[in-house]
């Protein structure tokens, strides 16, 4: 973003007062220290191109704070990921920062990997990253799952198990094939708080239906986490799978559509990419960002190619793209 902001130590201190800074003692951020964080950053005066980067920096004081307490040090963010484009950047950002200040908090020491150079953390440590992401989740879209964050930290698919709500709704999910994607982003500017409060407005006037809704499509990640871990061998059966996943792909963007977090963009690329039989799927939040379109595992470069200069064409910018991948991970500057 080419911005540069930094805080006195003494005035963070001044401003949010004493704070027990340990890494390893979760904390949530209260509405009053909200009040002071935003107070921090109001004082930079940011551009008005970048006011969404607000919460974002909300959550980069109130972790650091919170990990490290008042200790001087220099942060550098770098990211390849569209901001606010159904991608996952806001957990993606509080990850990689709860990482890292997890791995510089006190009494902490980071599992030497067999190669040189190579550290990993420990699944307990993995565990607090993740928890502490979600804190810092919480304060730039409001009520997060703890899905973006869980499958940022721990990597590969997660399916979120809603009757496990109360305990830990995260279950990881292993693929038997891999699942590639076409990733294209219409470069329409949402904002995911604002959506998933929509939703909640539509709830409260179509209770029985929007609940009817949800159930839906939750039959739909119910179904698609058994076929991901289902094995296919044989290129029927791969075929099959993948004509099943793609039928469910096209239910659940019909049910986002009917709660109301679907776009006109959104539906030009389900259009777009329909007239070559290809399903795709809004992600994220909605309301624009990206959509994810299913490629087949027989599908030619040339139907790829025909695809992606059609959608390019309409202004968007496409990324090919292999769900799952490894989570966070800790390398030496
Ligand atoms: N690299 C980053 N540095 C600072 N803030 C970031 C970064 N990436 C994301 N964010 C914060 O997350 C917000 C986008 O989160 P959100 O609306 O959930 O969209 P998405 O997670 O789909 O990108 C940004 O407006 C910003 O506040
Ligand atoms: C809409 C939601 O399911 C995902 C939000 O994803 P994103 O921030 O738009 O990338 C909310 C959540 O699960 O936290
Ligand atoms: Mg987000």
């Amino acid at each position: 973003m080419g911005l540069n902001l930094s805080w006195p130590c003494s005035q963070l201190k001044e401003v949010l007062g004493d704070c027990s800074a340990d890494g390893s003692v979760l904390v949530s951020c209260t509405s009053e220290k909200l009040e002071l964080l935003s107070g921090l950053v109001a004082q930079k005066n940011m551009p008005q191109e970048n006011v969404q980067l607000n919460s974002g920096l909300y959550a980069f004081l109130f972790l650091y704070t919170s990990i490290l307490g008042y200790k001087p040090g220099k942060a550098v963010v770098t990211s390849e990921l569209p901001m606010g484009s159904g991608l996952g950047s806001s957990a993606s950002f509080c990850v990689a920062l709860s990482g890292a200040l997890i791995a510089l908090s006190e009494g902490f020491s980071l599992k030497t990997k067999e190669k040189k150079d190579q550290f990993s953390f420990r699944k307990n440590d993995l565990e607090l990253i993740s928890k502490w992401a979600f804190e810092g989740e919480k304060i730039i879209h409001g009520k997060p799952s703890g899905i973006d964050n869980t499958v940022s930290t721990f990597g590969n698919m997660i399916k979120f198990k809603k009757e496990l709500k109360t305990t830990n709704p995260m279950m990881p999910l292993n693929s038997t094939t891999p699942l590639k994607m076409l990733i294209t982003d219409t470069r329409v500017g949402r904002n995911t708080k604002s959506l998933v409060s929509s939703v909640s407005e539509r709830v409260l006037r179509h209770p029985d239906t929007m609940s009817s809704v949800f159930n839906a499509i939750n039959s739909i990640s119910d179904e698609l986490a058994l076929l991901v871990e289902s094995p296919a061998e044989y290129k029927v059966e791969v075929s099959e799978k993948e004509e099943k996943l793609k039928e469910l792909m096209q239910m659940n963007q019909g049910l986002l559509q009917c709660i109301g977090v679907s776009h006109e963009s959104i539906e030009t690329v389900v259009r777009t990419t329909m007239k070559e039989k290809l399903v795709s799927k809004l992600t994220g939040a909605g309301g624009g960002g990206c959509v994810l379109t299913f490629v087949p595992t027989l599908l030619s470069a040339a139907v790829t190619e025909k695809v992606i200069s059609e959608l390019e064409q309409c202004g968007f910018r496409c990324f090919m793209v292999e769900v799952g991948g490894p989570g966070v991970q800790v390398f030496p500057c």
